[in-house]
């Protein structure tokens, strides 16, 4: 038998089938360069909407460049947790951060179901430590998760007796899950009186909900009271305290509310999570952090277990910044109609990045080092044991300047105190919101503020520090969360992110410039360059759509003709492309329908969320107004291009038809109709200007970007 010292915690493998993928990934690629070639040799005397697809088709072709760069060389890690017990190694203690804002849109069962799985999963109890922040700062909250904590007694014993597999006790207890029946009859009657338990527990929140009011202990809501939610001082609750003098299977439990006051930036989620980071270091101060929305669970009740295996398994602490978990979700429709799920280009894109310098910070199921939040590099040399120097840094609270200094520099055995109880005061001082104050909170220390997709912006600047980052992707998945629950709610959500992505391609840590200045990798910073960028091809997307319905209705061509060789290349381009994207939905177990509502959510949201979040470099493109005509009518490519969009489209048309929630309403098709009449009319006339580029050079060398008037037909 092997000696447990020996046996590996992880392994770090390469893909299976990968050099098909590459060939055809490549293949792709080539067969847009041949595209691009022919265009070029025929530009000059070719009208607008060669020259608009030829810019189109550039740009498709760089971002191919890019995808094929990022996904060159993906790898998977494999984790062994028995072998990590087998070790006797001491385990390293853990916080566990759930972020929750707002009590109606993020109902507390849910939030209260998050942390019940993550206070039953298999760890030392007295390892663990779990930080509720509320932005809302909600009595409703507060008591729900105090509520939870006397059901989590019950709870959290019966999950370990009985290996329960999803410790989320709505998941559980769902109208799926049918009472067991396996003989084992104590089993079935613990299992009864924990569905009523939960039931009960799910009662008293409803009625707190409804009726307000909030049990017999009301002095604890207190500092509830007449409270506003954005204007009101700390609050830091400590709801559960695991004692070593009593035998406690349950971790420690913290409710957090931050100081909120008008005119003073609140920083959203990055400024609840610096403030979890404080207000846990100045308490239990763990190496490692968890981090998850309200709306995660955890269905791996192994899951800590995993990510020790990676954050002490690694040979060096620069290979494991941080080690994040996919998003998964549990409540997904059939074959995902939003397409908002993500799974297949998520699971290649960020395993490709998980094979350069690791997968990009998600903002949720991710596994922090502390250090590295801290915002030193790797390895650090340089000694900042100076108090001073630690305060100008990280704040003027002796506490945590010595829970920093033992973070950096410290033996790493003084983690939890015996009584957290009497630390509140220093937790509350932590979590005012002067405190970050001249300080280098949100800018070198703890996430980064600054864009709305501040969980992209941190893991950027933590891989430029040249950390890296490790992807674990277990199975049982690790955390699960709900998927936005419509098209437009997810519209919305996307419009967000592509906002927030460009602003990090226009911050300071843009990936473009940390390429040549810092320690980002090359091939990392053109992945980060392509996450940035998501929102960008709306544009070329947009113009590309529009460009069969524009050929059609000017009768004009923008592709190659059935009879010329050349037209084998762009079909050949959709046939492959598609057929090598569809296979890797076969692969991965997706369904057809799946692939296909992804190809066309895709495109609903590159035209409409996504253009609006970067309609800046819209209006600054739009100087490329309608020019001109030139070669021969449309033909076959045009109209099966036309087909093709309106098919990807078909959510839209069928509303057209559609009546009561699924119709469209009338004055949106009377507007859309009257865009859709001018866009006719546009074309038409826009067909009668000529564009000439040797004339726009004569007529003042403005490039090709200028047009140069009116013409009349040739
Ligand atoms: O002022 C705020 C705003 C949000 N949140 C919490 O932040 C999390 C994410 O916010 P949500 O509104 O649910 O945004 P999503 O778009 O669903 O979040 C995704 O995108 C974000 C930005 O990229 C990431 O931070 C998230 O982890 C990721 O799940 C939730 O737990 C919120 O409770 C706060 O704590 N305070
Ligand atoms: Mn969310």
């Amino acid at each position: 038998m092997a000696k447990p010292l020996s046996l590996p915690l992880y392994e770090r493998v390469s893909c299976k089938g990968i050099m098909i993928r590459r060939t055809l990934d490549v293949t792709v690629f080539c067969l847009l360069l041949s595209l691009l070639a022919y265009r070029l040799r025929s530009l000059s005397n070719q009208g607008f909407t060669w020259l608009l697809a030829f810019l189109c088709e550039s740009w498709f072709a760089f971002l191919w460049l890019l995808n094929l760069s990022t996904r060159w060389n993906p790898v998977e890690y494999k984790t062994y947790p028995e072998n990590l017990l087998l070790r006797s190694l001491e385990l390293p203690p853990i916080d566990m951060f759930v972020t929750t804002a707002d009590p109606v849109l993020e109902p507390p069962l849910v939030t209260v179901n998050t942390v019940l799985s993550l206070l039953a999963v298999d760890y030392p109890a007295e390892k663990l430590a779990c930080y509720v922040s509320d932005d809302g700062c909600s009595p409703l909250t507060f008591y729900s998760l105090v509520e939870a904590s006397k059901f989590a007694k019950l709870w959290v014993p019966f999950c370990k007796k009985y290996s329960i597999q999803i410790r989320a006790p709505f998941q559980y207890f769902s109208a799926k899950s049918l009472p067991p029946v396996d003989g084992l009859s104590g089993f079935e009657l613990e299992w009864k009186k924990m569905k009523d338990e939960y039931e009960h527990l799910c009662r008293k929140i409803e009625d707190a909900v409804h009726k307000l009011t909030l049990g017999p202990h009301s002095t604890e809501y207190a500092v509830f009271k007449n409270i506003e939610r954005d204007n009101h001082p700390s609050i830091v609750k400590v709801i559960f305290e695991n004692k070593e003098d009593h035998s406690s299977c349950l971790p420690h439990l913290v409710y957090v509310s931050r100081e909120k006051r008008p005119n003073h930036p609140h920083h959203f989620k990055a400024g609840a999570m610096n403030v979890l980071t404080r207000v846990s270091g100045v308490m239990t101060n763990a190496p490692f952090m968890l981090n998850v929305d309200c709306d995660m669970f955890a269905s791996n009740p192994k899951i800590i277990l995993h990510a020790v295996c990676l954050l002490v398994g690694v040979d060096d602490e620069q290979e494991c910044a941080f080690v994040q978990c996919p998003q998964i979700f549990y409540d997904a429709l059939k074959d995902d109609p939003f397409g908002n799920r993500m799974t297949v280009p998520f699971t290649i894109f960020v395993g490709g990045m998980a094979g350069i310098q690791g997968p990009p910070y998600a903002g949720t199921g991710c596994f922090h080092r502390r250090k590295a939040i801290y915002g030193l590099p790797p390895n650090h040399d340089f000694d900042i044991k100076d108090c001073k120097i630690l305060e100008e840094r990280f704040g003027k609270s002796t506490e945590f300047s010595e829970s920093v200094a033992e973070i950096l520099f410290g033996s790493g055995e003084k983690h939890f105190p015996c009584d957290i109880s009497s630390i509140t005061g220093s937790a509350c001082r932590v979590a005012n919101c002067s405190y970050e104050n001249n300080t280098c909170w949100g800018i070198e220390v703890g996430l980064t503020y600054g864009s709305v997709t501040e969980d992209v912006l941190t893991g950027l600047r933590i891989h430029t520090m040249g950390w890296k980052s490790v992807l674990l992707m277990p199975s049982p998945p690790a955390f699960m969360g709900c998927a936005p629950p419509g098209g437009p709610v997810s519209m919305t959500q996307m419009k967000r992110w592509g906002t927030g992505l460009l602003e990090v391609l226009f911050s300071k840590h843009s990936p473009i410039l940390s390429a040549f200045s810092t320690k980002l990798h090359f091939r990392q910073a053109l992945a980060y360059l392509q996450i940035v960028m998501w929102a960008s091809r709306s544009i070329p997307q947009f113009c590309y759509n529009m460009l069969s319905a524009y050929c059609i209705t000017t009768d004009s061509q923008f592709l190659p003709k059935v009879h010329e060789p050349f037209f084998y290349i762009p079909v050949s381009f959709s046939l492959i492309s598609n057929l090598h994207s569809l296979s890797q939905y076969l692969q991965y177990g997706e369904s057809i329908q799946a692939w296909w509502n992804h190809q066309r959510m895709e495109r609903i949201h590159a035209v409409s969320s996504m253009l609006f979040a970067c309609l800046a470099l819209a209006i600054w493109l739009l100087g490329l107004q309608p020019l001109a005509r030139g070669g021969d009518g449309s033909g076959l490519g045009e109209i099966s291009c036309s087909v093709w969009v309106v098919l990807n489209f078909w959510p839209l048309v069928r509303g057209l038809f559609g009546k009561g929630k699924y119709g469209i309403p009338l004055s949106t098709l009377c507007k859309s109709a009257t865009l859709a009449l001018l866009f006719v009319q546009l074309s038409k006339s826009s067909s009668a200007i000529v564009w000439r580029p040797l004339e726009a050079k004569r007529l003042g060398g403005l490039g090709s970007s200028s047009f140069c008037g009116v013409h009349g037909l040739e």
